[in-house]
Parts: structure tokens; C-alpha cells; sequence
């Protein structure tokens, strides 16, 4: 047996989850795996004090070995903790034991925006998936007012409970005080992203995107541009190529809820009309 695979069987034995029924921090029963991530294990477990689930993220044992995952992990832990917005979890204190190092936190019940549309087959009219838009910019407001970005704001990090919106998965967010000025250039879990808030406005942009494709049905086999596909209105449309940096960014969160505010007092003056 040659090094590589000595290697990949020690990472694999390392790396194995928490067995399902293990008390964690005398406190926290594991239910299920929810996810294995490159860098962590995600569990969802049961806070036998409050009788409340809870998610629990474990730094996967070969990552705790690198200066950099425990770095990364901390640095999550860090942000969450400044965060503290009802629509992001809330940490729980414990972080680590001879098990490892975890974080815990408020588990989100509901169903992420992935799941939604390409599970269940959910469709968003451009008015639907405007308000939902709304809501999400401003969350997102209040990250940034906090000095943090988020910069993985995908589908499935979006969830939806009931007529709330959360967002989880902080794994890659990066404050703005650890850089001066607040772009820069980070080599972050081996890419080369840039840090501006200007990079969750584009990520924005995509979600709003898979909304508004909900309900998009092919005409042809030929792939056109989004632009020729969707038939939007000339607001939503342009807030979208100012999103997606075809036209001039956003400067802020602020400025994109008084373009769509603006839309909507067009939209009723024209009704008036
Ligand atoms: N607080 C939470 N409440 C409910 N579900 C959660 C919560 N945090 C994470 N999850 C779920 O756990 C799974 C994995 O979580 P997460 O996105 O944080 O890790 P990941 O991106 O898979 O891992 P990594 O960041 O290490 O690459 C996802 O299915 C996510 O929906």
C-alpha cells in the first residue's frame, strides 16, 4: 500500500461523525449527520436543557491540524458571536472538548431556498420574488452596518421559516476591520475572492435570479443570456445588471432598497395614471 492511500484511510477514520445518541458538553444529544463540509461536520442534536434543537458544526479533526482551519473556525465564531441578529443563529458558549472543537448553535427550522425551488418546484412571480428579495437586502443590511460580509450568500444558505427569512453558514464571511478600507484581496480556504461588500451584492443578484427562473419554461434547446430569457420588468431588470456588475454596483445594502422602493412608487403612480 503505497503513502496516498496509508493517508486517505487515516484522514477517513479521523474525520468520522459523532455517533448518533452522543451526549455532547454533558448537554447536547446528536440526532443526525446534516452535512459534511470540507471543513466541518454539521450535526443537529437536541439541547436536553431547553428540549430545543440545536445545530452543531464540528472542525473535522485533519482540519484542526492546520493552522488555517482552526483559524477559519474561530473566525466564524468570532463573527457570529458579533453578529447576533434574530435572523442569523445564536451561539451557544461551548466550543471545545477532547472531541474537538464545535460550534454550536440555534438550529433554523425550515427549508432552504435550494430545496425549494429544485425539490419541491416552488415558483416566485417577480412580485413574490421581489418581497423575498426585500427581506433578504435587508438582513443583509445589517451585516454589513456590522462591518461583515458574508460572501456565500447561495440558495441553500438562505432559509426560509414561515414568513421569516434566516441566513446560515458563515464559513467564509470576513470582516471588513481586519483589512483597511475593506477591499482587499484574501487568500481564504484556498481562493482568491475579493472582500468588498460589493461581492455579496453580486451573490444577491444570483438569488434573486433562481427566483425569478422558478418559473422559467424553455422555449428552445439554444441557452440565451438571462436577459433573453426573462421577461422583467424594466425596475427589476436594471436593479439586476446594476447587481450583477454589468452597470455600476451598489455602493450599499441601503441604496438597493431604495431602488426597489423607488420601483414600487413608479409601479403606483402608473396605476394612478
Ligand atoms: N443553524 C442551522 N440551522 C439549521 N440547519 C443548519 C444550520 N447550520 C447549518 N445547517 C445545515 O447544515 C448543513 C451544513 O451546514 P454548513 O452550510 O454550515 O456547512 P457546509 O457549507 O456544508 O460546510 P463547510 O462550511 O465546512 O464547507 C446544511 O444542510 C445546512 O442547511
Amino acid at each position: 500500500m503505497n503513502f496516498h492511500w496509508i493517508k486517505t484511510i487515516y484522514r477517513f477514520i479521523a474525520d468520522q461523525p459523532l455517533p448518533k445518541g452522543h451526549l455532547l458538553f454533558q448537554r447536547y444529544t446528536i440526532e443526525e449527520v446534516i452535512g459534511m463540509g470540507s471543513y466541518g461536520i454539521t450535526y443537529r442534536a437536541t439541547d436536553f436543557i431547553t428540549g430545543n434543537h440545536v445545530a452543531v458544526k464540528q472542525l473535522r479533526r485533519t482540519k484542526s491540524w492546520t493552522e488555517e482551519g482552526r483559524k477559519s473556525f474561530e473566525k466564524e465564531k468570532q463573527i457570529l458571536q458579533e453578529l447576533s441578529l434574530p435572523e442569523i443563529p445564536t451561539i451557544h458558549p461551548h466550543t471545545a472538548n477532547e472531541k474537538g472543537q464545535f460550534l454550536v448553535m440555534d438550529y433554523v427550522a425550515g427549508k432552504n431556498f435550494e430545496d425549494l425551488i429544485f425539490s419541491e418546484g416552488k415558483v416566485y412571480s417577480e412580485q413574490n420574488a421581489l418581497a423575498i428579495f426585500t427581506q433578504l437586502v435587508s438582513i443583509v443590511q445589517k451585516i454589513h452596518e456590522k462591518g461583515i460580509i458574508h460572501r456565500d450568500l447561495r440558495i441553500p444558505n438562505i432559509i426560509s421559516s414561515g414568513e421569516k427569512l434566516h441566513i446560515i453558514d458563515f464559513g467564509l464571511a470576513f470582516k471588513l476591520s481586519d483589512e483597511a478600507g475593506g477591499k482587499a484581496a484574501e487568500k481564504h480556504r484556498n481562493l482568491m475572492r475579493e472582500v468588498s461588500v460589493t461581492s455579496d451584492f453580486y451573490a444577491l443578484g444570483h438569488f434573486l435570479l433562481f427566483l425569478l427562473y422558478s418559473g422559467y419554461e424553455p422555449q428552445s434547446k439554444k441557452e440565451n443570456s438571462w436577459e433573453e430569457e426573462l421577461s422583467l420588468s424594466p425596475g427589476v431588470h436594471q436593479m439586476l445588471r446594476r447587481l450583477l456588475q454589468i452597470d455600476e454596483s451598489f455602493g450599499s445594502a441601503e441604496e438597493i432598497i431604495a431602488e426597489i422602493y423607488s420601483m414600487h412608487l413608479t409601479k403606483e403612480a402608473g396605476k394612478t395614471m
